[in-house]
């Protein structure tokens, strides 16, 4: 049965639902770690092949069907062990970490594999089931291992089921993925459920491999490659990474797919096809309204680069020329080729390491550039023209694929990426407009001087790396970089602040793919000839790789990661023993070193007396993440017991005058509108989640000028109308009108940018910044950051910012907490550092969500009389939600009540706190509440 050229027979059919069966294993597998772990397990296929190499050896002695448990039991023990002793360690590191450990833990199991038994690479001598029977699908043989395969999946998906759903284990399991904390507090103990999972994912994988094994010729050594990886993944992040039903139907319809597309298409056409289906399918899903936990953040070095740093730099330059004198032409072009994979490393930790986005897709925007810059320099033969095409086509393609996956974050992203990756080594580059089946490279000519020699390409190389590392330098240390670090650590406070969060990270995926693309250039130019296996697919994760093992917090890291992965197996002939004891000296790497070999080289740095400052630097020891207090800061003030809400590592800066500013606030006046429009008007306002009205039918107007308070019980959609109005929640119905004008349909950063701002219940802010470097973000809005002034290392805009941060820290009592990590204040000081963004913001209306919880009762008078100051002397509008009526009460001009998402009264504090229906809702019938609240008895 054909269609429109492709089969549809139930043969096809019938081999999709087989294919398709390993790929929902697989899936499950995946599935069942990412729960527990929250990142993708690159070992899964390398686990599954060792439970296949103990059945090899097992079945003579003992028969196959005694040796199948015993194997499966093996793999699934190595899976727990794999748990217990790497992935635990990893746990307080950002999950790409996790991943790249597990990458290097695959090859070196397959090492284990194959010293168990060698025939577990070999289908034709792999054990099959005995006792099984043999038929047909159409003309498709159906051997005893897939028999098996078909009996026993259904019996293992049921047993599954039935231990996740039923069991205590499994229930823990669940329990213990979903809420950590939450599970070890119920008294499940959150790692050891997450053994058990990886134990179990152990399992699934040794059993497909073992059922696998003999349907196939040879096992490839990367036993989860890429092109596995991805069809696993598909069914996977369809199921969003959580259901296990669905990721295994999803893949099932996964199988089928790519064999009908087969019948019809190449394989790098299946390779686009799923890319867009996966695509297609992470975009329809909506969010979940449940945020992963956060990953931790990125280590950050502390300081600029200091004198050893710059002279050690120089030093690794003038080596680098002088190589080029002293090595062989083959070691040159290793040196090149290492150059290039550096680059792309480069890219790497720019997008990844600072603006935490996972990529798993960087080589193909290399590919791409080295097809263009070669084609471009041959058909005019500029050599200049051919590098800048290379490098436009890289920030071209990446944007292309960042303009969708600016909705996907983590590893949908990573998936993305990925299936963008093989669909690009599988087809795009081999249409014949890009490599075809080979593209003759040209000599590069450089001002009339033919590079022929290998050892000049070399220095070509280095010249290309040397302003690859200087761009990356130039964007990590200026506002660009400082943008992008705030998107990461939290995009919602960095919207808030008006950062136009798509643009700029739409700005980094181009760098990133420009970037990519240099490394492409000095790659494509190295080859005499250049085809599609130059570029694969899995020299993406290579790269991933490489700047784990080398480091992402600095550019040496790509470089010395790019030596070690790429560079030491072509100059050394390892053999397997030597490049299974590579990967375990990078798994360790990763496993012990946080910031990679950068770091460790930054350590012994550090050793060297500071000629900064002309004093002996910092041990190892010395955190380069979060540099210490200031010698100035001052000591922290008691927090009265009573109302303490958690411990406060940080002074709060008291509630005296210099705390919360007794100068001019860090703002201009404004000049109020004065038409008579009310400023903000919100008509019919209406959002729902499931069943939940929580804003429903809502409506009011706020005049100019004025300070309102919003009150209502928990849950009663406060929040939520906040959220609405400021932009981060589309409202299903009525309008938002700001200074006359409908906003309803505004992003958040651009109703910032006109002055209407909000805070945030928890005051979050950036916790791996610097308080101030969020208030430079704030500060942003008078001189936003630009991308190639950055790039050209023009200071001025930086100077303006930071004179104006530093004026707004000194006014808001701040200044000796200017150089501390947002992350380690206390709620209450936090709250200040937000308030001190919103001013620097110059806003017209600020919107402030529960400002005084987590502040002390001294502080939060002092509060209400900064908005009272903040109104007299800007006159700025301020909606303010609060439980603290008594300090609403002495600030709010009036009264905003809700429940159930409706408003049920308005008015002065006093007519609202006598309302009746308010008493009911909110105060209760207890006349001590009432009584408390400031309200007029009777
Ligand atoms: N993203 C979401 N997904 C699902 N339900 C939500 C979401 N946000 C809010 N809700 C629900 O909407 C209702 C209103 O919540 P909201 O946080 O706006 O109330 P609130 O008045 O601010 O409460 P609180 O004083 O506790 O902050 C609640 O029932 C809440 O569970």
């Amino acid at each position: 049965m054909t269609f429109a050229g492709f089969d549809f027979g139930p043969d096809r059919i019938a081999i999709g639902l087989f294919t398709g069966l390993t790929y929902g294993l697989l899936a499950i597998g995946l599935v069942l770690v990412y729960r527990s772990s929250r990142f993708v397990n690159f070992a899964h296929g390398a686990i599954g092949v060792f439970g296949a190499a103990v059945l090899a050896r097992l079945a003579g002695a003992l028969g196959y069907w005694a040796a199948l448990p015993i194997a499966i039991a093996a793999a699934a023990g190595l899976g727990a062990l794999t748990e217990a002793t790497v992935v635990r360690r990893l746990h307080r590191r950002p999950r790409v970490i996790g991943m790249i450990a597990t990458l290097g833990l695959a090859q070196f199991i397959l090492v284990l594999a194959l010293v168990v038994d060698r025939s577990s690479f070999s289908g034709a001598t792999f054990p099959k089931p005995p006792g099984l029977p043999s038929f047909h699908i159409g003309t498709t043989v159906i051997g005893p291992s897939l028999t098996a395969m078909l009996l026993l999946t259904p019996a293992l998906l049921a047993a599954l089921a039935w231990f996740l759903r039923r069991t205590r284990f499994g229930i823990g399991i669940r329990a213990a993925a979903d809420h950590p904390d939450a599970a070890t507090v119920n008294g499940v103990a959150a790692h050891r459920m997450a053994g058990l999972a990886w134990g179990i994912a152990g399992a699934v994988a040794a059993f497909s491999a073992i059922l696998l094994t003999p349907t196939q010729g040879v096992q490839s050594i990367d036993s989860l490659g890429p092109e596995l990886l991805l069809r696993g993944l598909a069914g996977a992040v369809i199921a969003r990474m959580a259901s296990l039903p669905i990721a295994f139907a999803a893949s099932l319809g996964v199988g089928v797919l790519e064999q009908i597309l087969l019948s019809g298409q190449t394989a790098g056409f299946v390779d686009v096809v799923l890319g867009a289906a996966i695509l297609i399918a992470l975009l329809r899903q909506r969010p979940s309204g449940r945020r992963d936990a956060d990953p931790p953040p990125w280590r950050r070095p502390a300081g600029g680069p200091d004198p050893w740093a710059r002279a050690g730099l120089g030093l690794l330059l003038a080596v680098g020329v002088l190589l080029a004198y002293v090595v062989s032409n083959a070691t040159a072009s290793v040196l090149t080729e290492v150059f290039g994979y550096a680059l792309v490393g480069l890219s790497v930790i720019l997008v990844t390491g600072v603006a935490g986005e996972l990529s798993l897709g960087q080589f193909a925007f290399a590919g791409i550039a080295a097809a263009v810059s070669v084609r471009v320099a041959s058909a005019t033969g500029n050599m200049f023209l051919g590098v800048l095409a290379g490098c436009a086509a890289g920030a071209l393609s990446a944007a292309v694929v960042g303009l969708p996956a600016l909705r996907l974050r983590g590893v949908a992203l990573g998936v993305t990426t990925l299936a963008f990756a093989l669909a690009t080594s599988g087809w795009l580059l081999r249409r014949p407009w890009l490599l075809g089946d080979g593209l003759a490279t040209p000599y590069p000519v450089w001002d009339g001087y033919v590079v022929s020699v290998a050892t000049d390409y070399y220095l070509f190389a280095l010249m290309l790396l040397v302003i690859g590392w200087w761009v990356t330098s130039r964007l990590r240390a200026g506002g660009f970089g400082r943008l992008l670090l705030a998107l990461r650590d939290n995009e919602e406070a960095g919207r808030a602040l008006t950062v136009a969060a798509p643009l700029r990270k739409l700005q980094a995926y181009a760098v990133c793919g420009a970037l990519a693309g240099l490394g492409g250039v000095v790659i494509g130019f190295g080859q005499s000839q250049l085809s599609v296996n130059n570029f694969p697919a899995s020299a993406s994760i290579d790269a991933v790789a490489l700047a784990v093992v080398g480091g992402m917090a600095r550019n040496s890291g790509a470089l010395l990661g790019s030596a070690v992965i790429v560079g030491l197996p072509a100059l050394v002939p390892l053999g397997i023993p030597g490049q299974a004891a590579l990967t375990l000296g990078w798994l360790l790497v990763v496993l012990l070193l946080p910031d990679g070999l950068g770091g460790l080289l930054a350590d012994q740095r550090r050793r060297l007396p500071d000629l900064r400052r002309g004093r002996e630097g910092g041990g190892p020891g010395t955190p380069p993440s979060h540099p210490g207090p200031p010698p100035t800061a001052t000591a922290p003030d008691p927090v009265p017991p009573s109302t303490a809400t958690a411990p406060d590592p940080v002074a709060f800066p008291s509630a005296t005058a210099t705390a919360w500013g007794s100068g001019r606030l860090p703002a201009a006046p404004l000049v109020h509108d004065g038409t008579g429009v009310p400023l903000l008007q919100v008509v019919g306002l209406r959002r729902a989640f499931g069943g939940v009205r929580a804003v429903d039918e809502a409506g009011f107007a706020v005049a100019e000028g004025e300070i309102v308070g919003i009150i209502g019980p928990n849950g009663a959609g406060k929040t939520t109308l906040f959220e609405i109005l400021a932009g981060f929640t589309a409202a299903q119905g009525g309008a938002v009108h700001y200074r006359g004008r409908p906003v309803t349909r505004w992003a958040p950063e651009r109703r910032a940018r006109h002055g209407l701002v909000r805070s945030f219940q928890d005051a979050r802010l950036f916790p791996a910044m610097t308080v101030r470097e969020a208030v430079m973000v704030a500060a942003e809005k008078r001189a936003p950051s630009r991308l190639v002034v950055d790039v050209l290392g023009a200071t001025g805009p930086e100077e303006a910012k930071a004179a104006r941060t530093d004026e707004a820290l000194r006014v808001m009592g701040l200044d000796a907490h200017a150089q501390r990590s947002v992350g380690e204040l206390s709620t209450g000081t936090r709250r200040i550092v937000e308030l001190c963004c919103l001013l620097v913001l110059e806003p017209r209306l600020m919107l402030l969500d529960e400002p005084s919880s987590g502040l002390t009762q001294a502080d939060g008078a002092a509060l209400g009389d900064l908005l009272l100051r903040i109104r007299a002397e800007l006159g700025t509008t301020v909606l303010v939600i609060e439980h603290d009526l008594p300090l609403l009460s002495r600030v709010a001009d009036r009264l905003i009540a809700m429940d159930a998402g409706r408003v049920i009264a308005q008015g002065t504090p006093d007519e609202v706190r006598a309302h009746p229906a308010v008493v009911l809702s909110y105060l209760g019938t207890d006349e001590a509440a009432v009584a408390r609240s400031g309200a007029p008895a009777g």
